[in-house]
């Protein structure tokens, strides 16, 4: 007799999931336009989540960065404002999605509230202080947003680790001259499914996140990415694996498509790997819309086979996803 009980308690019923890997050039607008054809062309295969790459609406580059960023504060900021945001929230509704809306440069701004004058200060004191109340900080973040099927703002995660790294004679790059990192967790409830968690590109590398995710109940770990053609090769697929073997828990990676005139080579290769850490779908390097069938049971299977979940030792080793939210 067929239950109506969900066949998994963290994936309450099947979904299709959509990696678009997409090329973006230097016209904002231009990228967004395209965003949207592809992503409806990802809704038209029956997926009702999608997921975008990173930086998808600008060059990738930490020079880059300030140019493009958009302020996202007050949420929903005016269009003008961010015109990524809206352009992100009606594809979402056009196409009745959830859109995990890869991530873009945000600028925060704050305005220094310089101490006020004590009274006893000297006349350039006070003027100092009065210029240094005026002067507003500028904050760049690498920033994903996600919003609902009926294109309301679910969440925005900042991007925790930034990508600092040196190899020598093959590539260098350094977000955090620009960037500053993120500090919280972005675990996503989608009401007829259930939990996925976000996180950017080099935030794959830390094990503790992806631990952190999937035991609060996430189905799946998704990385909005832009591995290079160093790391890509090595890693891009072992890590998704690794996390998704590690956790018992599908990994969704979506990368810009590949542009060798650009000044960044982005790997390509947008995947979907399973909860026994087997690859399900990987694109190439250019263009292409990918797509997997997610299902709770198979969540189920792996971890009744290798019950992970009842061996762990927490009587000898700390359990990491007791940390604050
Ligand atoms: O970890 C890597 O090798 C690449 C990371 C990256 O490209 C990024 O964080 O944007």
């Amino acid at each position: 007799m067929a239950s109506s009980a969900p066949r998994s308690p963290v994936l309450k019923q099947p979904v299709k999931i959509a990696c678009v890997q997409l090329a973006a050039g230097p016209d904002k607008a231009a990228n967004l336009a395209h965003a949207a054809v592809k992503v409806r062309e990802a809704a038209a295969t029956g997926a009702k989540i999608v997921v975008l790459p990173e930086c998808f609406n600008s060059p990738y580059g930490c020079d880059h960065f300030p140019t493009y960023a958009e302020r996202l504060l007050p949420s929903p900021p005016p269009p003008e404002q961010s015109p990524s945001f809206h352009a992100l929230s009606a594809m979402a509704r056009d196409n009745g999605i959830y859109l995990i809306g890869g991530s873009i440069p945000e600028l925060v701004v704050t305005t220094e509230d310089g101490s006020g004058a004590s009274g006893q200060d000297t006349i350039e004191e006070e003027e100092n202080k009065k210029k240094k109340k005026k002067k507003d900080e500028k904050t760049y973040y690498n920033t994903s947003l996600t919003f609902s099927p009926t294109g309301e703002l679910l969440a925005t995660y900042r991007k925790m680790h930034l990508f600092d790294i040196s190899i020598p004679g093959k590539i260098t790059f350094r977000e955090s001259d620009v960037l500053s990192p993120g500090d919280s967790l972005a675990l996503v409830d989608l009401p007829e499914y259930g939990r996925v968690a976000i996180a950017i590109c080099y935030d794959v590398r830390f094990p503790e996140l992806a631990m952190i995710a999937a035991r609060r109940g996430c189905f799946a770990l998704v990385y909005p990415g832009a591995f290079n053609l160093t790391t890509g090769p090595l890693h891009w697929q072992l890590l998704a694996r690794a996390r998704a073997v590690d956790n018992q828990v599908y990994v969704a990676m979506c990368s810009p498509a590949r542009d060798m005139s650009a000044g960044y080579h982005a790997w390509g290769h947008s995947l979907v790997v399973d909860p026994m850490a087997q690859v399900l779908v990987e694109a190439g390097e250019g263009e292409e819309v990918v797509v997997a069938d997610l299902d709770g049971e198979k969540i189920e299977e792996a971890r009744k086979g290798i019950p992970l979940r009842d061996q762990r030792r927490f009587d000898v080793y700390a359990d990491v996803s007791r940390v604050k939210p």
